[in-house]
């Protein structure tokens, strides 16, 4: 098998976890004319995507629609597939992947959609040649059986792991530029996107922390030391990891670099806040899962690696190290949400 001659367009498409994002990509695409079947563990949610009568609804400002598919929960999907699109958390990762790998085809590919270095968990699962990598930074929440909030755009990029260009990376690419984000585009560096999602993403878990969303958080003048010590931490780790990270919608790398003065930062603290300021999605998925939903967080697959890959490296992290400390108080109710945490976190 190679990759030339797999998973070409017009083979159904499975979407593994039908909430935020794998709802809002498959109902584009349904919408676009593809064979979607969704896959969800939330059978209230399943029951109203396959029911004509009810569907499912994608709501909020950009792009308001509603389709109905073929759905189910993962002990009734039958068959196999050239193309599935994983899109559930991070800490669902394994269980999902090994949930999904009867389904996959011998020459088909799990595409992630997810945040998080999850193609560390599906590749040696599903096989390397059998993954592709993806970095997502639009905005949605679940918001109930069948309805999902479509809060704003963002960047979208995909990349075969080994950075070549491939005819299934560039029919995705051209699927997903058509149906859903046409500002979607190739990349030969996915780890860089994976790692820069990885510093922006600290910062939104510390947000989560606090009652203030997004653009506001961020613009709290005094927690740019706090911005500059997560973003710096988790760019020396993945320069470690030989990895160079990249920027998108405001965020920008360089920027929280050694040697990057305090003025880069707010400047691209400032683009962050400006990316965010008009989306409907006010709060992270994040602050989301803990203060709304009252479940786990990703922290301990998605933000703990920071420390721990440091570790390997030599490198102390100790700002993420506190993150990861204060979210788990969170998640366990012996911390209550306050924007004080963020404060607290400043304090040596
Ligand atoms: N929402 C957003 O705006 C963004 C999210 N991301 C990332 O995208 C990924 C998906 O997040 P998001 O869509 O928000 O999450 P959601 O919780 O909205 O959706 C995930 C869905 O998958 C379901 N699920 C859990 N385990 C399984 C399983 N084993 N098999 C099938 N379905 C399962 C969940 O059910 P249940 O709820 O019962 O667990 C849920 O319905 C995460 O890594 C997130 O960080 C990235 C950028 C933006
Ligand atoms: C906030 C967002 C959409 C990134 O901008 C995100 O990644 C999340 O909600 O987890």
């Amino acid at each position: 098998m190679t990759n030339a001659a797999a998973a070409v367009d017009g083979d159904p498409i499975l979407v593994w976890g039908a909430g935020a994002i794998g709802g809002t990509v498959g109902a584009a695409l349904v919408r676009a004319g593809q064979p979607v079947t969704f896959v969800d563990i939330e059978t209230n949610h399943v029951a109203a995507i396959a029911d004509p009568s009810r569907g499912l609804s994608i709501e909020g400002p950009v792009d308001p629609h509603r389709i109905t598919a073929p759905a189910f929960t993962p002990e009734a999907v039958q068959g196999t597939y050239r193309r599935i699109f994983l899109c559930v958390k991070a800490h669902h990762t394994e269980a999902a992947t090994r949930a999904l790998l009867p389904h996959l085809a011998e020459d088909g590919y799990v595409l992630s959609l997810q945040n998080g270095l999850n193609e560390t968990i599906i590749a040696p699962i599903v096989g390397r040649e059998r993954t592709i990598g993806c970095f997502v930074n639009f905005s949605a929440d679940w918001h109930g059986p069948g309805q999902i909030m479509y809060g704003g755009r963002g960047a979208l990029v995909l990349g075969e792991l080994d950075g070549t260009t491939t005819p299934r990376l560039t029919a995705l690419h051209a699927l997903l530029a058509t149906a859903f984000e046409p500002n979607a585009i190739i990349t030969p560096t996915i780890w860089g996107y994976l790692w820069g999602k990885l510093g922006y993403g600290a910062m939104l878990f510390a947000q989560a922390l606090g009652e203030k969303g997004i653009a506001d958080c961020l613009a709290r003048p005094e927690l740019l030391p706090l911005w500059r010590a997560l973003g710096a931490e988790a760019i020396a780790v993945a320069r470690a990891e030989g990895v160079t990270p990249l920027g998108f919608n405001g965020f920008e790398p360089a920027a929280f670099s050694p040697g990057a003065t305090e003025a880069q930062a707010a400047a691209s603290v400032a683009a962050m806040v400006e990316f965010n300021r008009p989306n409907a999605k006010t709060h992270s998925g994040v602050w989301r899962d803990l203060w709304v939903r009252h479940r786990r967080t990703e922290i301990d697959v998605q933000i703990a690696p920071i420390a721990t890959i440091g570790a390997t490296h030599g490198i102390d992290c100790p700002s993420v190290r506190r993150l990861v400390t204060l979210m788990h108080e969170c998640e366990a109710g012996t911390r209550p949400m306050s924007d004080a945490n963020l404060t607290e976190m400043l304090s040596p």
